[in-house]
């Protein structure tokens, strides 16, 4: 058995296992995984060991190449997969949302109807829903669309109302699959930013992506394909500069319950 390291893992995201608890802020709110890894029935290990404890605040990038396990490390955060290995812990989750790379709406619907939704059932009145819907779809650059059916909408228009209407449901730990895959550098800034700072309103904030602008956006970096020791999942794409690369790019991890910086100003 191998002996733990007396000092945390230098591999971005992970701690060694003396790792004091996470602190779950004023808010009561955190993430703790210890040991966390999975593979699915035929396949290798795509992760292994991984420690890391998510608080409010934080812009954690899931990266590595195509297959490593990114989308299956977001269900097992959601709570949807049980993890193969390891134990994952939330405290004071209440909700949790998710945005896809290739979201459904209803195709006849409106943007607008799309975002409202959740304020309505919230209990707030149409006028005062519409009030707060458009302010968020104005922070995802939605503006112009906001009449238009949900059939109408471009890929990239349809995910980010989904980060909108996301944002509108209040979650304390939101999962974001891609976001700025289908975008232009433009847009994709103004996604990071608005990501930021939602988490800096309070809500951990997960994203899987392969774009390195994004990448650097995140105030943290769990990087899968130093998880895995370069030794299974996914192919390396390139973008990521696969293991080696990716581990030498590392991330930034503030201090428990310091402010993220994270180039992420709105
Ligand atoms: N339910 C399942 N059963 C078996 N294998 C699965 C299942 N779901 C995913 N996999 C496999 O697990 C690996 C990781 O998949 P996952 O979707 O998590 O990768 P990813 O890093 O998000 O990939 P990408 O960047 O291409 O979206 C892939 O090889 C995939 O084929």
């Amino acid at each position: 058995m191998t002996e733990p390291p007396a000092t945390p893992d230098p591999v971005p995201g992970r701690t060694g296992p003396a790792a004091p608890p996470a602190d779950p802020g004023p808010a009561g709110v955190s993430v703790r995984a210890r040991g966390l890894g999975h593979r699915f029935s035929g396949t290798a290990d795509l992760f292994t060991g991984l420690d890391f404890d998510l608080l409010p605040g934080e812009v954690v990038g899931v990266c590595g190449p195509s297959g490593c396990g990114k989308s299956t490390l977001l269900s097992i955060l959601a709570g949807w997969l049980p993890p193969h290995t390891g134990t994952l812990e939330t405290t004071g989750i209440e909700r949790t949302g998710w945005v896809f790379q290739n979201p459904f709406g209803v195709p006849g619907r409106t943007a607008l109807d799309h975002v409202v939704l959740p304020l309505l059932a919230k209990g707030l009145d149409r006028a005062g829903a519409e009030t707060l819907a458009g302010t968020a779809m104005a922070d995802f650059r939605l503006e112009a669309v906001r009449d238009r059916p949900f059939r109408e909408l471009s890929g990239g228009e349809a995910q980010r109302l989904m980060l909108a209407r996301a944002v509108c449901s209040a979650p304390d730990l939101l999962l974001v699959d891609e976001p700025t895959a289908q975008l232009d550098l433009r847009t994709a800034g103004t996604v990071n930013r608005t990501l930021g700072a939602i988490a800096r309103a309070g809500t951990i904030v997960v994203i899987a992506t392969h774009d390195p602008h994004t990448r650097e956006a995140c105030t943290r970096v769990l990087d899968l394909a130093v998880a895995a020791g370069a030794s299974s999942g996914g192919e390396d794409d390139g973008e990521d500069g696969g293991a080696a690369g990716a581990a030498a790019a590392g991330g930034r991890t503030p201090a428990p319950g310091a402010p993220p910086d994270g180039g992420a100003a709105p």
